[in-house]
């Protein structure tokens, strides 16, 4: 039984990449103990206010963020934090090394109904000079750990520094979290796909056709029968995709114009394919390799594919055909 810190000195990480690591691991921790405790601990429901994409936060997100930045501005190491759910940057310790950006609650709407949510963090290296929202302008490639902790039936850390991707499950008992697959791989195959169907009328042209063969099944020109499922929080669907392989996407689409993409780049979209990829998998907007993508904003957004890779190529051939 490999503990958290026992693992990280394993991994040969710098010490203060591992102590990072460990504070991540501590917000983890905390907000899972919020989650359990449901509404006997006051988490659950509407708070009074909007995020900067003009969400309704609920009272989760609040706390969830409120206890990350506390943490990570205690960490001399954290330069400087940014959140889905603050508008602006915010600058933590001048001489620190790491820039954090994170999603403190993700699949908000699931709290409510006692469903998975979970928490995402991506750490970037901190560039001399002023923390500013240049500073965090960096692509995904440039990421020296990617993790998300899944706050299900059990709490789990899926966690990578770049040399493949760990999981770790926590012991409710010490509080502490526990390696329990050393090398995820993502079958490069798959017969289940999530996306959100609701949606179905707003996508375009090459996902509307590569969606709409997979659903004729056997009787279609891909010749088998597909799965779907759709959980609603990025986690729990990219959780299942490298438990099992898969593919997930959140598509663009035109329901809302101002807004044609759901799903954030600096702390949805790049962590999450950084853990897919060192899994083994392939993560792209349908036209480009997600961690290539030059940011040029804080909150962006982009369209996501990703999970097994045969299947995320056969998804990107539409795409290449118009
Ligand atoms: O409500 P929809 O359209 O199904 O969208 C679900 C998606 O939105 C998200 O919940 C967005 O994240 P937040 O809950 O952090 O805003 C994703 O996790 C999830 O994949
Ligand atoms: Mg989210
Ligand atoms: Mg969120």
């Amino acid at each position: 039984m490999q503990r958290l810190h026992e693992s990280l000195i394993q991994q040969g990480l710098t010490s203060e990449l591992q102590q990072l690591i460990l504070t991540l691991a501590e917000c983890g921790v905390e907000i899972s103990r919020l989650v359990r405790g449901g509404a006997l601990a006051g988490v659950l429901g509407v708070a009074e206010t909007e995020n900067v994409q003009g969400e309704t936060q609920k009272k989760l997100d609040i706390i969830a963020n409120d206890l990350i930045k506390q943490k990570l501005a205690a960490n001399p190491l954290v330069k400087g934090i940014a959140s889905e759910e603050e508008t602006e940057v915010v600058a933590a310790n001048g001489n620190g090394q790491y820039l954090v950006c994170f999603d403190p609650l993700d699949g908000s709407s699931n709290i409510d109904i006692n469903s998975l949510v979970g928490t995402i963090f991506s750490v970037l290296p901190a560039p001399e000079g002023e923390v500013n929202e240049q500073a965090f302008m960096q692509p995904g490639t440039r990421q020296n750990c990617a993790c998300y902790m899944l706050y299900g039936p059990a709490t789990v850390m899926a966690m990578t520094t770049g040399q493949g991707t760990r999981m770790y499950s926590l012991d409710p008992d010490s509080d502490e979290f526990i390696l329990v697959e050393e090398r995820v791989e993502v079958p490069a195959e798959t017969g289940e796909f999530a996306i959100n169907m609701s949606n179905q009328r707003f996508w375009q042209a090459p996902m509307q056709r590569y969606i709409a063969d997979l659903v004729q099944g056997k009787e279609g020109p891909r010749g088998r029968n597909f799965n779907m499922r759709w959980i609603a929080a990025m986690v729990g669907d990219v959780h299942r995709v490298l438990s099992r392989g898969g593919l997930f996407t959140y598509p663009q689409d035109t329901k809302n114009p101002t807004k044609p993409f759901k799903l954030r780049l600096m702390y949805e979209a790049n962590p999450m394919s950084f853990l897919v990829e060192q899994a083994g998998g392939k993560a792209s907007t349908g036209y480009e390799r997600i961690m290539e993508i030059q940011p040029d904003q804080i909150h962006q957004r982009v369209a996501v594919i990703l999970g097994s890779k045969d299947e995320v190529d056969t998804c990107l051939r539409y795409h290449s055909e118009g």
